[in-house]
C-alpha cells in the first residue's frame, strides 16, 4: 500500500470539523444491473455474511447474484421516489438539516452523508472532508442499535480509509444511541400523533431488522439493543405487556435468525384473532426497501389475508423534526472538547481585531 500526495494543512478559518452521518447504501437504480452491483459489495462483507470465505463466494456468486438482483429490482421499483431510492433521499435530507440544527447552535462544521455500500462511499467523503480542510471527523452511523454487520462495518470503512491516509484527521465514532432519552420521546411523539390521526390498534408491533440468531451467542449486543428501545418506547407510551411486542424481519438465507419473526408473528396474530395493528420500525432511521416494501406492502397483505383488518405502518423518523434534533444533540454530546464554536484560528483573528479597535478609539 502506497500513500498519495495529500492536500497540505490550512491556516483558514474554515470549520476544521466535519461530521459524517453514515447509513447501509442503496442501489442507484431499481434495476438489475444496478442490484447486482450493489449486492455483489453488500453480501462480500466479511461482517454481514458470516460463513467461511471460500463457501460464501461460490454461493454469493453462483446462486444469489443471478437471481437476486431482478427480484430485488422489482421490488425497488414499488418503492422509488423521483429524487432516487427513498434510504438515500432521506439520509441526504437528515445531513442538510443536521447541518442547519448545529450551525443554529453556533457549531461550525461541515456535515457529508456517506454510504457504506454504493454511492457516495464513505471513502470519498473523509477525502471531500479533508479536501475542505478539516482535521477531525465525527462518524454518525445511522443505526440507533449497534450491531457488528451495520456499525462496526462503518468503523472498517473508515478505519480502511485512514490505512491509506497520511495526514490522519481526530476521530470519533458514535456506536448507539438506542436508549437516548430525546430520540425515545421522538418515536413516542411519532406513534401518540399516528394514534390521533388513526386511533390506536389493539397491539404495536416493534419490527426490527433481523440477523442471524448465532451473532447473539457470539456476543453482538443488537438483540439486546432492540429489546431496550422497544421496551422504553412501550414505558414512554404507557403501554403494557401485552400491548406491544418486538420482532425482527428480513431473514435471509436458510438459517436461524433472531426470532420471533416479524410476518409468521403478524399471521399468527391474525389467525388468533386479533383484527388491528399499529406496526412501527424503531431500528431504522429512515424508510428503505425493508420498511416500505416488507413491511408497509408485504407484512400488511400478510396480516389482512390472515384475518386481520387494520394494519397501520408508521414511518420512520425520516426528517422529523423532533427526531432531527434528538440527533442534533447526540452530535452536539459527541462534539463537546472540539472547538467547533470558538475555533483557535477564529477566536485569535477576533482577539486582534478587537485590539485594534481599541488601540483606534484611544487614539
Ligand atoms: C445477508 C445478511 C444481512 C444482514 C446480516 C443484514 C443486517 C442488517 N441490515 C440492516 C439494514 C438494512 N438492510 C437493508 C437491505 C438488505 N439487507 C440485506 C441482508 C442483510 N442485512 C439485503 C440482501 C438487503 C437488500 C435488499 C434485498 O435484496 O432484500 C436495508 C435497505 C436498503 C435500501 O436500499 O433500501 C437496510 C436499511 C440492518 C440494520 C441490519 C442489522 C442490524
Ligand atoms: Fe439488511
Ligand atoms: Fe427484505
Amino acid at each position: 500500500m502506497s500513500l498519495k500526495k495529500e492536500p497540505g494543512h490550512s491556516h483558514g478559518s474554515a470549520p476544521r470539523t466535519g461530521v459524517l452521518l453514515c447509513n447501509l447504501g442503496t442501489p442507484d437504480a431499481p434495476t438489475a444491473p444496478a442490484l447486482r452491483r450493489y449486492l455483489a459489495e453488500f453480501l462480500s462483507d466479511p461482517r454481514v455474511v458470516e460463513i467461511p470465505r471460500l463457501v460464501w463466494m461460490a454461493i454469493l456468486h453462483g446462486i444469489i447474484l443471478r437471481v437476486r438482483p431482478a427480484k430485488s429490482a422489482a421490488k425497488y421499483a414499488t418503492v422509488w421516489m423521483k429524487e432516487g431510492s427513498p434510504l438515500k433521499v432521506w439520509t441526504e435530507r437528515q445531513a442538510k438539516l443536521l447541518l442547519g440544527l448545529l450551525g443554529e447552535r453556533g457549531h461550525q462544521v461541515k456535515v457529508r452523508y456517506a454510504m457504506r455500500y454504493g454511492q457516495p462511499s464513505i471513502a470519498s467523503q473523509l477525502d471531500a472532508l479533508k479536501a475542505e480542510g478539516v482535521t477531525r471527523v465525527l462518524v454518525l452511523p445511522a443505526y440507533p442499535q449497534y450491531s457488528g454487520a451495520t456499525t462496526a462495518s462503518v468503523i472498517d470503512a473508515v478505519s480502511r480509509w485512514a490505512l491509506r491516509t497520511r495526514h490522519v484527521p481526530e476521530l470519533r465514532f458514535i456506536n448507539r444511541y438506542h436508549d437516548d432519552p430525546a430520540h425515545i420521546r421522538a418515536l413516542a411523539d411519532s406513534v401518540r400523533r399516528h394514534w390521533a390521526a388513526h386511533g390506536q390498534s389493539e397491539k404495536l408491533v416493534m419490527s426490527f431488522h433481523g440477523m442471524p440468531e448465532r451473532t447473539l451467542h457470539l456476543g453482538d449486543p443488537y438483540h439486546c439493543e432492540c429489546h431496550k428501545t422497544g421496551r422504553l418506547l412501550a414505558e414512554a407510551l404507557g403501554l403494557r405487556q401485552d400491548q406491544y411486542l418486538v420482532s425482527f424481519q428480513s431473514r435471509f438465507g436458510k438459517a436461524k435468525w433472531l426470532e420471533p419473526y416479524t410476518e409468521p408473528t403478524l399471521r399468527q396474530l391474525a389467525e388468533g384473532g386479533l383484527k388491528s395493528v399499529d406496526l412501527i420500525c424503531p431500528g431504522f432511521s429512515a424508510d428503505c426497501l425493508e420498511t416500505l416494501e416488507e413491511i408497509a406492502q408485504e407484512a400488511k397483505e400478510a396480516f389482512e389475508t390472515s384475518g386481520g383488518q387494520h394494519f397501520h405502518y408508521i414511518p420512520c423518523l425520516n426528517d422529523d423534526p423532533q427526531g432531527m434534533r434528538a440527533l442534533a444533540d447526540l452530535a452536539e454530546r459527541h462534539l463537546q472538547g472540539w472547538p467547533t464554536k470558538d475555533a483557535p484560528e477564529a477566536a485569535a483573528l477576533q482577539a486582534q481585531a478587537e485590539r485594534a479597535r481599541r488601540m483606534g478609539a484611544a487614539a
